[in-house]
């Protein structure tokens, strides 16, 4: 089994500055991330004016917005470090203004049921990568029928479940394989619980071909407070595990390794029952 690609999400930790920005990318890369995604929403294309009127709260995301002109000296970053950029679109004119940029598009959850954003995304032959949380198999077919028959040729899906944090006993992480089975694409987790577990068991028991998850750098990210943000030097551990432990593999055949070439002469030697075999204990007895 091959490393997942580790996907680190930035979503509105960023507080519009470049600086930080930089940061994100620059950790992402050091605690060995294949990949990161930023979020390209408009608050005003993102909720209905109705909604937008009554919330002062939902209004104020206007200053996590990240702005447009980042998106160039993001990518430029990204391939500096060796990982590939990625954003979410949240509004049609996202696409075409993620495209120069992009080595992936990524649609959220929230946005599976919209048609015209999942045709936008396939159409550019890119490779896309959709959340699937909240959504039930039939939802998701719809998806991936649409995405398939609007052109898009490297599909992944990510089994999510969209709790801000998502409770371990509520993520289900066997639906990966059944997400798998219906839609013979590559499958991985995007994590919203935070938990190191919760992620080993979606890598060794259920092959998540990617894992994506929130970083913040501190503590200090818009999202941080809600509780689904990892921290670097936590998920710096779960991903060097996932390496040792997919390094610890091996190639089945049952072979004496070279760690144990020097005790092989002191197993029990088969005539007494006694350490080492003779032939080593005649160096002893002169
Ligand atoms: C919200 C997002 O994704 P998910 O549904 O995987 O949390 C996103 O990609 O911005």
């Amino acid at each position: 089994m091959s490393s997942p690609l580790f996907v680190a999400e930035v979503s509105s930790n960023h507080h519009r500055d470049l600086e930080r920005c930089f940061r994100f990318i620059d950790t992402a890369a050091a605690v060995g991330c294949g990949a990161v995604k930023f979020q390209l929403f408009r608050v005003e294309e993102l909720f209905a004016p109705e909604v937008l009127a009554k919330s002062p709260v939902l209004r104020a995301r206007k200053a996590w917005e990240l702005p447009v002109e980042f998106l160039s000296p993001l990518a430029e970053r990204c391939r500096k470090q060796g990982i590939q950029f990625s954003c979410t679109p949240f509004y049609l004119q996202a696409v075409e203004e993620l495209l120069p940029y992009v080595d992936f598009y990524k649609i959220a959850s929230y946005e599976l049921l919209w048609n015209d954003l999942l045709r936008a995304c396939a159409a550019t032959g890119k490779p896309v990568i959709l959340s699937t949380g909240m959504a039930t198999l039939d939802e998701i077919g719809g998806a991936v029928e649409m995405l398939r028959t609007a052109g898009c040729r490297d599909l992944t899906l990510l089994h999510c479940v969209s709790g801000y944090p998502a409770p371990p006993e509520e993520c289900n992480l066997a639906a990966i394989e059944t997400i798998r089975s219906r839609f013979g694409c590559p499958v991985g987790w995007s994590d919203h619980s935070v938990s190191p577990a919760v992620i080993q068991r979606a890598v060794h028991q259920w092959e998540a071909s990617a894992v994506e998850f929130h970083l913040d750098l501190e503590g200090e990210g818009e999202e941080f407070a809600t509780g689904h943000c990892w921290l670097p030097d936590g998920i710096k551990a779960v991903i060097a595990d996932v390496s040792t432990a997919l390094s610890a593999d091996g190639t089945g055949e049952k072979v004496p390794t070279p760690v144990e070439f020097p005790d092989r002469e002191w197993r029990a030697d088969p005539s007494d029952g006694l350490r080492p075999f003779l032939h080593v204990r005649n160096e002893w007895n002169g």
